[in-house]
């Protein structure tokens, strides 16, 4: 059906790697370098640029693999030429200031308390990460000074601005809430507080709340120094008078581009932060930030220093970005059922549009004698929690769910993600969502490590939405062939493998 010499599709741009199971590595099959294929992606005229030698793509696996071993008993494997820089943009006021743009080595450089340095460490963080250190020197300045922050997810975004919360606090007043932390999901508000938790552990005199759905009674205060919630439920404690905001000093919005850009949320956020006359620190942190969004985000935080990543920056390389050609929307669930047994060789998460869709597959994998569970925003606030923790825990291993926990969400033996669905904006779904297809990838490779995400396409509009979200972050996406299948199980199997060894090191 292809020409071999045309590269007109995005599986012609893309190869398909095939492991040659002697010496481990990677090579391209004669198939693929002819061009044998049957799919969706050959019907499909690409608009850009022809395919990258083969021996390119099938390096650049070899190269994740080595990169996604971890360094022994509890290294950071996110130290070294993979993180990419990120540009900072000083504010005008910090420019008048002098410029304190330096970049720590350590966390002891940052003077912060040692009670908080302790309890960095206790976490076993070695170093800061990059994003930790560009970032730490700027938001532990005095006087303090408002940050736009990007990085890439897992890249330990909520240890910089818990560190900084922590060192804004006055810890005569124990009952006063000083720090908000608001994010878009409950779980994630709730995963913020452990770290506060963790973090803070050492701290005298510290006190947390959640302010989520159910935390907090009718008519109780909420009285402790550092809160962590969602939009509308700190938005009713203040109104109802629960919470007293008059004393906040330190705003900090998690994923904010999202929560900035969604109506409800993000008249929710304004109110919140109208409703606090002191806030002297806004902090906006994401790994994504539209333009269209930072606009409004640099209203939301004014005068703040910024810290950005190029848009093809923006993906993690330790994440292998793959895609399979699918017979049928109904099909795709045949292709999930055979890669079940992969997908439990570390944990995974399998992402769909609907909720209704989550139940039905969670139904049809149960009866068909696998352990899974299904997570969505229809379940009551405690079954949420109680799934996810036991996901945590590793006592389930297959999570289907909506993008309510496409963001944020910190599970180190995450290896696989699946995109059943592939993800597209609001109501009409006429355009790819590119960022939350980053922020669901992200769930895997967290902090250096290694995992695979696997986008299935089975028609036209599928497709085509797959290629233009891979032609916005310019990546090249693998290939994985449905009716190869043992080339494509041991393909997937020696990445996670790779991932394992490293999480096994660090255990
Ligand atoms: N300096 C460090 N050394 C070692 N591990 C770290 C360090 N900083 C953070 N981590 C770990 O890295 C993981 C990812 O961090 P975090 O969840 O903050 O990422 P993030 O940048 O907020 O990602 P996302 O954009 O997906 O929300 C966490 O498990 C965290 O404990």
């Amino acid at each position: 059906m292809s020409d071999p010499a045309k590269p007109t599709s995005l599986a012609d741009r893309i190869t398909r790697p095939d492991l040659d199971a002697s010496s481990a590595s990677f090579t391209p099959t004669a198939s693929s370098a002819q061009g044998k294929s049957t799919s969706w992606a050959d019907e499909v005229a690409s608009p850009v640029g022809g395919p990258p030698p083969l021996n390119q793509t099938s390096s650049s696996l070899i190269a994740a693999q080595v990169d996604g071993q971890v360094e022994a008993l509890g290294g950071s494997p996110l130290h070294d030429s993979r993180e990419p820089e990120v540009q900072v943009t000083l504010s005008q006021i910090q420019r008048t200031l002098g410029d304190p743009l330096y970049s720590v080595g350590s966390f002891e450089d940052l003077g912060i308390s040692p009670q908080i340095l302790k309890g960095i460490f206790s976490m076993n963080f070695k170093k800061p990460s990059k994003i930790q250190e560009k970032a730490l020197p700027l938001l532990l300045n005095d006087p303090p000074s408002n940050m736009i922050a990007q990085s890439q997810s897992g890249t330990g975004k909520t240890a910089a601005f818990v560190i900084t919360v922590l060192s804004r606090l006055d810890y005569s007043k124990p009952n006063q809430p000083q720090a908000l932390c608001l994010a878009p999901s409950r779980e994630l508000a709730r995963q913020i507080e452990g770290v506060v938790k963790s973090i803070g552990q050492f701290v005298d005199g510290l006190t947390i709340q959640a302010a989520v759905p159910g935390t907090v009674e009718r008519g109780a205060k909420v009285n402790a120094m550092v809160v962590i919630g969602t939009p509308g439920t700190v938005m009713d404690l203040i109104k109802r008078r629960q919470f007293d905001a008059t004393q906040m000093k330190v705003l900090c919005l998690d994923e904010a581009d999202n929560m900035l850009d969604q109506q409800g949320l993000g008249d929710q956020c304004l109110r919140v932060k109208q409703m606090m006359p002191s806030v002297n620190q806004i902090l906006l942190f994401s790994a994504t930030f539209p333009e269209g969004v930072m606009r409004y985000a640099q209203q939301f935080s004014p005068n703040a220093n910024e810290i950005k990543l190029k848009r093809d920056e923006l993906t993690v390389a330790g994440i292998q970005q793959m895609y399979m050609d699918c017979p049928s929307d109904e099909g795709k669930y045949d292709i999930l059922a055979r890669l079940y047994g992969l997908m439990t060789v570390g944990s995974s998460i399998i992402f769909v549009k609907k909720r209704s869709t989550a139940d039905r597959i969670a139904d049809r994998l149960l009866k068909d004698g696998h352990q899974v569970a299904s997570v969505h925003g229809a379940f009551e606030g405690g079954e949420r929690d109680a799934i996810l923790a036991k996901f945590r825990l590793g006592e389930c291993k297959v999570l289907i769910t909506t993008n309510v926990l496409a963001r944020g969400i910190d599970v180190q033996s995450v290896s696989m993600v699946i995109n059943y669905d592939i993800p597209m904006k609001g109501r009409t779904e006429m355009d790819p969502d590119s960022e939350t297809y980053l922020h669901r990838i992200g769930r895997t490779g967290r902090f250096g490590r290694v995992g695979v995400s696997i986008s299935f396409v089975f028609d036209r509009k599928s497709y085509m939405a797959l290629q233009e979200i891979a032609q916005h972050y310019q990546i090249d996406l693998v290939r994985l062939d449905v009716e190869e299948w043992d080339v494509t199980e041991a393909t997937i199997k020696n990445i996670i493998k790779s991932s394992r060894a490293g999480n096994n090191l660090k255990a």
